[in-house]
């Protein structure tokens, strides 16, 4: 038998309204509809390599050059499982040897789990020639591997909707607008820690299904309301409209997680000071231009990290080597009212919207054609 290998990148999705918590823990079927930003790959990305493996039906894993306990990983079971079951009869019975990296820190709340699961399921996809029977079908199949992972198959701003069906069928994610509709937009990620969270998602929000009040409100009378609203500002181009409900959606699920027993912290002092100086740069301005933006914040919390201590092939991180270029009446305003925090951001990545999963040429491949381990 010919031996296949493919290769894709996913790209990360960022939340402008959160997925927190779930119907059916084991389906993967969210309380709420959530809504998200795919972005550049250029930027952040997962790449994964996967091959068939002829001799028996075993599965092997790297993630980031570590070998994975695939058999503990349930998730990472089932969707491969569940793919390989689509699979043309002669193949059901091979195994799969996988290599995957992510080129930005995992675990750390920025969405590892979306584009290494969207990755996985789009290469295995891609490897057994799978065509979607039903629109969202993998997104579907993503879902269960992390929730969230099923709003990264798609480019631009993605819907991902609960649906109504027990067995989660129609939980799937569809694109509201593709990344060239609104091409103006930009996110600044300021990377405040780059270590792996103490509370994991999946934890978090179980818990905060089990104990907080709060959830069921948002989850049952909010969240709905916020989405139409949304989509609709996503669609009129409506900036103001679009960052005045994300911050808010996002302030919210921090008071979720307050509101959880025991409480979740995942902002610290410097990510309250960002969003505070962030809200003075809007209310003193109208500036919608990034670069005055994360100049502001390069003299306010200047990086720890230089850009090549971080990825000198990347061009969207700004470090501690950028030059400081002068500040706008509004931005010397704001670092008058704010003040500089040395050292307390890793580093910074500005980007954009972009597109969904790609397949790489045969060059790209992660594992050796021969071993079928990862390449050193
Ligand atoms: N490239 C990858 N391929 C397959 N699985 C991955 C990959 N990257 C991360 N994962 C899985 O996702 C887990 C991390 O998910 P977790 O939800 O804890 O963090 P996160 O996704 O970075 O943060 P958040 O969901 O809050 O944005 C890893 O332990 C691993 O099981
Ligand atoms: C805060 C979030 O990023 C939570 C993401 O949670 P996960 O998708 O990682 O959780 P599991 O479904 O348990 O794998 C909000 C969001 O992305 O919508």
């Amino acid at each position: 038998m010919e031996r296949r290998m493919v290769t894709c990148t996913a790209p990360v999705n960022i939340a402008l309204i959160k997925y927190w918590g779930k119907l059916d823990e084991d389906l993967i079927i969210p309380l709420n509809s959530s809504l998200s930003i795919t972005l550049h790959q250029e930027s952040l990305r997962t790449t994964t390599t996967v091959a068939w493996y002829e001799h028996d039906s075993s599965i092997r894993m790297w993630l980031n050059g570590e070998e994975l306990d695939v058999d503990a990983n349930l998730r990472i079971r089932f969707v491969l499982d569940e793919l390989r079951s689509r699979s043309r009869p002669e193949f059901r019975n091979l195994g799969f040897r996988i290599a995957s990296v992510n080129n930005f820190p995992t675990a750390a709340g920025l969405a590892s789990s979306a584009a290494g699961l969207a990755c996985l399921v789009y290469t295995v996809a891609e490897l057994i020639q799978y065509k979607e029977t039903f629109p969202g079908e993998l997104s579907s199949i993503a879902r269960r591997g992390s929730g969230s992972a099923c709003r990264s198959l798609d480019s631009g701003f993605v819907k991902w909707n609960k649906g109504s069906l027990v067995d989660g069928s129609d939980s799937v994610a569809e694109q509201i607008v593709d990344d060239m509709y609104w091409p103006e937009v930009r996110i600044l990620v300021c990377v405040v820690s780059d270590q792996k969270k103490t509370t994991s998602s999946t934890k978090g929000m179980r818990n905060s299904v089990e104990s907080s009040e709060l959830l069921k409100y948002r989850a049952l009378s909010i969240v709905d309301d916020h989405i139409t609203a949304m989509e609709e500002a996503i669609k009129r181009m409506d900036f103001n409209t679009m960052a005045r409900l994300t911050m808010k959606d996002s302030n919210q699920f921090h008071a979720v997680c307050l509101d959880t027993e025991p409480p979740i912290f995942y902002l610290n002092e410097t990510s309250k000071a960002i969003i505070s100086a962030v809200e003075e740069f809007n209310a003193y301005s109208n500036q919608e231009d990034i670069n005055e933006l994360s100049n502001l914040m390069l003299r306010c919390f200047p990086p720890r990290l230089s850009a090549a201590e971080v990825d000198s092939s990347s061009p969207s991180i700004i470090g501690r080597d950028e030059p400081s270029k002068p500040l706008s009446a509004a931005g010397e305003h704001v670092l008058g009212k704010v003040g500089t925090r040395e050292n307390s951001v890793q580093y910074f990545i500005k980007t954009r919207a972009g597109p969904g999963p790609l397949r790489m040429s045969d060059t790209s491949h992660l594992l050796d054609s021969e071993s079928l381990e990862p390449k050193t």
